[in-house]
């Protein structure tokens, strides 16, 4: 069985993949200090609550912070006696290799946004995260991830407001009633929900024109639920697209050992 593990700048997933489905999703903060010791010590506690029967023989790992991953190989070696695959590092295959500028390191969670939504939709597509950053991955006919956009993510910029403005609370994101806020916490989230669609509009369209053809947009990451609900932006949703990317990763490695 494969553990496919999802470190964000937030989150910190790992799912347990049979070669079929999920048996689980589990889900803690980033810490870089995290030992291994400590992983193992609430992975076991979760796997034995839900009662699954786990028989980890892989581990895949995408990190968008380079420091937590010396504790998670740590992890795979000491309790599944097993070498990561960590995406990003040159050993790690691409089922198509990205085409950026030279020198740069587009973040692992977008590489695997991009495998899992080819795999599912084929080419032509534009992936947007919402993560702790918002980003969009845009996929080319061939399946390469050929360049984005990255903006603030929605939960950044409430921080951001908070911190900046000595009036201004911690607010919540939440769809808003009406535009027109009628006291602060109104205000601010009427600012950062319609501010959000209007910047995920915005870029698409013109993503769409940049690239002159028609494009599937699909949404992926902790927040993007909120903004199905109520604003037509998005052809799909899916919230496991990034475990669904490091299980065709971790395939494709193993296909092409
Ligand atoms: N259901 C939710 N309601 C409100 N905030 C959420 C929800 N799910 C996730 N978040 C928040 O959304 C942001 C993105 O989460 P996540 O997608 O896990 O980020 P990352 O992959 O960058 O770690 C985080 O700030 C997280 O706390
Ligand atoms: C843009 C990101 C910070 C998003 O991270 P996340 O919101 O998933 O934590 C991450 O993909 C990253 O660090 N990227 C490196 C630069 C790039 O992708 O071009
Ligand atoms: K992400």
């Amino acid at each position: 069985m494969l553990l496919a593990i999802d470190c964000g700048n937030t989150n910190t997933v790992f799912s347990i993949w049979d070669g079929t489905r999920f048996l689980c999703t589990l889900r803690t903060s980033t810490h870089h200090a995290r030992t291994a010791d400590a992983y193992f010590t609430w992975y076991s506690t979760l796997v034995k609550h839900y009662g699954i029967e786990a028989d980890i023989t892989d581990v895949i790992i995408s990190s968008t912070v380079p420091r937590v991953v010396f504790n998670l190989r740590v992890f795979a070696d000491r309790f599944f006696r097993c070498r990561p695959i960590v995406v990003g590092k040159p050993e790690c295959l691409l089922p198509h290799d990205p085409r950026v500028d030279e020198g740069t390191q587009v973040g692992p969670d977008r590489l695997v946004n991009t495998a899992g939504a080819f795999d599912r939709h084929g080419g032509d597509l534009i992936v947007v995260d919402f993560g702790t950053a918002t980003t969009f991955d845009v996929v080319a006919s061939d399946g390469a991830y050929v360049g984005g956009v990255i903006a603030p993510g929605v939960n950044l910029s409430l921080e951001a407001l908070h911190m900046a403005a000595a009036a201004l609370p911690h607010v919540d994101i939440s769809v808003p009633q009406q535009v027109v806020g009628t006291n602060t916490v109104a205000c601010i989230q009427s600012g950062i929900f319609w501010g959000y669609v209007g910047l995920v509009r915005e870029i698409c369209t013109r993503i769409k024109a940049e690239r002159d053809r028609p494009m599937t947009i699909v949404a992926t990451g902790g927040l993007a639920p909120l903004f199905q609900q109520s604003a037509d932006l998005f052809d799909v949703m899916e919230d496991d697209l990034t475990m669904h990317g490091l299980t065709v990763i971790h395939k494709f490695n193993k296909d092409n050992a």
